[in-house]
C-alpha cells in the first residue's frame, strides 16, 4: 500500500487496533472478512510476532486464511477450533441494536458460522457504518446456483408480500460471469426499502429452497468498536449498555501504520 491513508482507512485501523486490545493469550479468534477485518488481522500478526502472542486463528474465508498465515497467526480450521472465544468482523451497517448487515465481500456465511461458534463477537467499523435503520445497504443473499433464478423469483416475490422490496433484486457479478463464494454459491443483492422486523425477514429468507443464508445478523454481535478519521474510537457493548471513548494518539507513530501507509 502507498500514499497517505484516507480518513475512512484511519477510521477502520483505529477500531481494528482498539479491537485487538481484546484478544488473551491462548485464546481460539474467529478473523473475519473485508478491508477492516484486515487491518485487524495485521494488528493480530503484529502482535504474534513482536510480542509472542499465541493465538489459533479461525478465517472466515480464503483471502482472510491466505491474509492471516502472511501474517504469521496459526491458522487453524472451525471444526479443528470447535469453540472460539471471540470474533472480531467488519459490517457493512450496524444499528443501535448492534444488528447488522454483512456479506458486501460475499463471506457471509463462513461468518455467521463462525460468529454463531463464538463466545463473543466484536464488530469493527468506521463511523459511516452506524445506522438507524437496517436496510439501505444492499442485503447479500447466498443461493445455491442450481435454479438461481427460480430462487430469485421466490425471494422477490415473498419480499414483494412484505413490502421491503425497493427495486428488483441483482445477481452479483464478477466481470462477466456471477460472482461465486468459497462455497462455490452465487449471491443476490436484494436491494430494500428500511427493514422494519430484521429478525423476521431473517428468518423467512432462510425458509425460500435454494437460500443458504442471508447477511442479517440478529443478536448475534456483542460489542461495536466504532474508529473515527481522527483517531477516536468508542467502544460499545449491547450487554451492559456501557459505551468507553477514546483515541489513538499514537496513530502518526504507529509501526504498523506508518509502514502500511507508506
Ligand atoms: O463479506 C464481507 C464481510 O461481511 C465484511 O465484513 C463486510 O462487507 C465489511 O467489509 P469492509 O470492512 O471492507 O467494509
Amino acid at each position: 500500500m502507498s500514499g497517505e491513508l484516507s480518513p475512512i482507512d484511519k477510521a477502520k485501523f483505529v477500531a481494528a487496533k482498539r479491537a485487538v486490545d481484546f484478544v488473551e493469550d491462548g485464546m481460539r479468534v474467529g478473523l473475519g472478512t473485508g478491508s477492516t477485518a484486515a487491518w485487524m488481522v495485521r494488528c493480530l500478526g503484529e502482535l504474534v510476532r513482536e510480542d509472542g502472542l499465541r493465538i489459533k486463528g479461525v478465517p472466515t474465508s480464503s483471502r482472510t486464511a491466505e491474509l492471516a498465515r502472511d501474517c504469521g497467526i496459526t491458522v487453524v480450521s472451525l471444526d479443528e477450533a470447535r469453540w472460539l472465544d471471540l470474533t472480531i468482523d467488519g459490517a457493512d451497517e450496524f444499528d443501535q441494536d448492534l444488528n447488522l448487515i454483512k456479506g458486501g465481500g460475499g463471506a457471509l456465511l463462513q461468518e455467521k458460522i463462525v460468529a454463531t461458534a463464538s463466545d463473543q463477537m466484536i464488530v469493527i467499523a468506521d463511523v459511516g457504518k452506524e445506522v438507524e435503520h437496517l436496510g439501505h445497504f444492499p442485503l447479500p443473499l447466498e443461493v445455491i446456483p442450481f435454479g438461481w433464478q427460480t430462487t430469485q423469483a421466490l425471494a422477490e416475490e415473498m419480499l414483494i408480500s412484505m413490502d421491503v422490496l425497493g427495486r428488483q433484486s441483482s445477481l452479483r457479478m464478477n466481470g462477466a460471469a456471477p460472482y461465486v463464494t468459497d462455497e462455490g454459491n452465487y449471491i443476490l443483492d436484494l436491494h430494500l426499502n428500511r427493514i422494519g422486523n430484521a429478525r423476521q425477514l431473517a428468518m423467512v429468507l432462510n425458509q425460500i429452497p435454494g437460500v443458504v443464508e442471508n447477511g442479517l445478523f440478529i443478536d448475534i454481535c456483542d460489542k461495536v468498536v466504532v474508529g473515527f478519521g481522527d483517531g477516536r474510537v468508542e467502544v460499545r457493548d449491547i450487554n451492559d449498555g456501557s459505551i468507553e471513548e477514546g483515541r489513538l494518539d499514537f496513530l502518526e507513530d504507529d509501526n504498523l501504520f506508518r509502514d502500511l501507509g507508506e
